[in-house]
């Protein structure tokens, strides 16, 4: 890859320097995630689709690259921004640096950037749009990036264009997933939970799903604002009620929205492996893997029949939902980890049972 000087460039003025390895000029908003591995898996994420990643561990790479820990096809950061990237990996399943892994895929790293210094302003400041350029690109052309408008509709990029399926043929369940960007591992727990899936585009009609007639529908994770997504919150409401239903992350929100609530952007958001949940009906405190920048908001739930079951024990807000008139409940993190600690899966046989009595 290409090495030349480079630089981040944040909307409030302030500037980065560090190594740039690549020519190209990209724009995007800039999140911090703070997992101290698993960093592959979060590459290949497709909520971050159109995102400057921080990684604010700081050596990432030093165990090298495998696809075995790819949660999708490719990586579709803008950017990656990391202090030191380790260029001799050392495990038994080491394939490949990350520096080949972001070259394969041609994604732009920018490194030996003081990744303390930018987290602390993103954290006060909050998530901002940011551009990741050589060194000696004009101040007009960095001034005319940072004027890009903030990308939407993301989902759009990231969901499968057909409907495939997976797991046997004879599974107990068979579960419709819609797929808003969906990580390979939740399918991978489904699937070894007993279920046969049938994985439809985002804005495929509830019509067409429910047509299948599956004995559950889950709703994925994805990139972006869930109020983008018109179609899928119309498709979701003509869902509600008809069979039990699971939602992550995205899944989530969209179900949010679709009862009537509403989400909001949040300061910085919650990326990374260890961020503390209370579940309120198992009464116990979970380490859940998390990235969303969107929540959903407190106050439009007053006088809706949903419960809230989980909180963040970090800021108190709303990291799971259940639903008081249809057999519906959702989490905000991600039970399926990778990355992150394996211990919360007990949330997907709390949705086979949930299809099981219904
Ligand atoms: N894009 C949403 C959801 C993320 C996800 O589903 O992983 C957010 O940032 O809040």
């Amino acid at each position: 890859m290409q090495k030349v000087k480079g630089k981040l460039v944040l909307k409030d003025g302030s500037v980065y320097e560090g190594t740039l390895y690549s020519t190209h000029k990209s724009v995007g908003e800039v999140v911090f995630t703070t997992g101290m591995s698993g960093y592959q898996e979060t590459l290949t994420d497709p909520s971050f689709c159109g995102q400057i990643v921080i990684f604010t561990y700081p050596l990432i790479g030093n165990y090298g690259c495998n696809d075995l820990f790819c949660q999708s096809d490719s990586c579709c950061y803008k950017g990656l921004i990391v202090s030191e990237l380790c260029d001799e990996p050392s495990s038994w399943r080491d394939e490949g640096t990350v520096l080949d892994f972001l070259e394969k895929n041609d994604i732009p790293v920018l490194t030996g950037v003081d990744t303390r210094a930018l987290t602390r302003r993103i954290r006060s400041y909050g998530t901002i749009q940011g551009v990741m350029v050589p060194a000696d690109t004009p101040e007009d052309e960095i001034q005319a990036l940072l004027a890009t408008p903030e990308e939407h509709d993301q989902v759009a990029q990231v969901t499968t264009k057909k409907v495939y399926t997976m797991g046997p043929e004879d599974a107990k369940y068979s579960v419709a997933v819609m797929d808003y960007g969906v990580k390979r591992h939740i399918l991978e727990c489904l699937v070894e939970k007993g279920c046969r899936l049938t994985v439809f585009p985002a804005e495929t009609p509830a019509e067409d799903v429910l047509a299948i007639d599956p004995d559950g529908i889950f709703l994925s994770n994805g990139p972006g604002d869930p109020a983008d997504l018109k179609p899928e919150i119309e498709n979701v409401k003509k869902m509600i009620g008809k069979k039990p239903i699971f939602g992550i992350c995205m899944g989530h929100q969209v179900m949010a929205l679709a009862n009537g609530a509403r989400t909001k952007k949040m300061l910085f958001g919650h990326r990374g492996i260890n961020q503390p949940v209370r579940d309120l009906v198992d009464h116990k405190i979970c380490i859940t893997s998390q990235n969303h920048g969107f929540m959903v908001d407190e106050d439009s739930l007053k006088g809706l029949p949903i419960e809230v079951i989980n909180r963040s024990l970090n800021d108190n807000t709303i990291e799971g939902l259940r639903y008081l008139d249809h057999p519906t409940f959702t989490v905000q993190y991600h039970p399926e980890a990778s990355p992150g600690p394996s211990g919360n899966a007990y949330l997907f046989d709390r949705f086979i049972k949930m299809m099981g009595g219904h």
